[in-house]
């Protein structure tokens, strides 16, 4: 897989005058892509594709932190790390990744110098693409027909991307939001065309599990990223290159330890040492939420209970497990 060159300064244009693959010509997809869902990645293979035939370098123009945070005043969590975007970004074969700080002073730039003094001046733009519901320039003014109208203007070759639905709904990074916070990972994963997945480094926990038998990798919950609903959840676990088998737990332990929040994993068929070490949890299926047990032994059997749900997910009856569950439906 190629590099791709990532480029972060509060005002890349002060950075970057002169650079081969923009003297080359670029084509550019344009939007905040925080989930990279379907929808954004049917967009970007386009630019790709676009830049390939026609020997442009392909860009990705994004927002590196959120612009709902700065516009609303209320932090709003990403689906992914930004180091999490980049690396599904390499895997489309996109060749520049600018990721712009939304600022109130870049938010005050109009549609018409967007277009003309970043897109045409700067970014050597021969071709751009952006989606259905596209919105620009102060105070979101410019829309994808203004957008259309304005590069047509300037002799760049524009594409509207038409809207990716699922079950009737244009797939949104707010919708896989809402869907992780509802623990609907399964609807999660249709979405974003890949299971939901947090990582993090194996921190040290009370060294209880093994003793029940369930030794645990335990991560300090992300901040930042959306996180999903508390609850125990059929996963799979990457550990050492590998990925295994796995149950996890978000949220509290309230039969152990009181407001102690973390994410544990107990890896079905894995033994070894991983304190220190990255782990990556991919979230595929919610269980039951979390219950204060009378003790370790009850605790134990509700965790052998979750062990064949897993296992079960995992085997011939994977067809059980249909769409729509999440901790609010009837069926657990
Ligand atoms: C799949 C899974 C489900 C769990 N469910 C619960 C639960 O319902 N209630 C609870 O108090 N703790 C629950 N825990 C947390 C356990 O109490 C914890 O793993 C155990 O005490 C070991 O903790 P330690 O790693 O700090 O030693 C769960 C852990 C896992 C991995
Ligand atoms: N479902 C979709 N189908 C096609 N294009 C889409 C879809 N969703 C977004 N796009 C396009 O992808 C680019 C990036 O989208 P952006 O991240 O801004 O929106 P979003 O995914 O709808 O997120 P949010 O929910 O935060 O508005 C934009 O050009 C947008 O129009």
């Amino acid at each position: 897989m190629k590099a791709v060159r990532v480029y972060t300064q509060e005002d890349p244009r002060k950075d970057l005058q002169h650079e081969n693959w923009q003297k080359r010509g670029t084509a550019v997809a344009l939007g905040s892509f925080d989930a990279v869902h379907i929808g954004h990645q049917m967009l970007i293979r386009q630019v790709v594709e676009y830049a390939k035939k026609m020997d442009l370098t392909s860009v990705v123009y994004l927002f590196r932190n959120q612009p709902r945070s700065v516009l609303g005043g209320v932090p709003v969590p990403a689906v992914n790390t930004f180091e999490g975007r980049i690396q599904i970004l390499k895997e489309l074969g996109v060749d520049v990744v600018i990721a712009q700080w939304f600022t109130p002073e870049f938010a005050a730039i109009s549609a018409e110098t967007f277009v003309l003094d970043y897109l045409k001046n700067w970014l050597h733009a021969k071709y751009v693409a952006a989606g259905f519901n596209y919105h620009f320039g102060c105070r979101g003014e410019g829309d994808i027909h203004t957008l259309c109208a304005l590069c047509r203007r300037e002799g760049i070759r524009i594409d509207e991307i038409p809207c990716v639905a699922l079950e009737g709904y244009p797939v949104s990074s707010t919708r896989v939001r809402s869907l992780i916070q509802d623990g609907k990972m399964e609807e999660a994963a249709a979405c974003l065309g890949r299971p939901f997945s947090l990582s993090g480094t194996v921190i040290d926990g009370n060294q209880l599990g093994r003793t029940m038998g369930f030794p645990t990798a335990n991560i300090a919950m992300p901040e930042g990223v959306v996180l999903p609903h508390y609850g125990v959840y059929v996963s799979r676990t990457m550990a050492e290159g590998k990925w295994y088998r796995s149950i996890t737990n978000v949220g509290d332990k309230p039969t152990v330890k009181k407001n102690s929040l973390c994410i544990e994993s107990h890896l079905l068929a894995f033994s070894g040492d991983i304190y220190g070490k990255p782990i990556e949890i991919q979230f595929y299926y919610y269980i039951r939420g979390i219950t204060k047990f009378e003790n370790l032994d009850q605790l134990k059997r509700q965790l052998e209970s979750d062990k064949k749900t897993a296992q079960m997910f995992f085997g011939k009856e994977t067809q059980r497990f249909s769409l729509h569950v999440g901790p609010n439906s009837e069926r657990k």
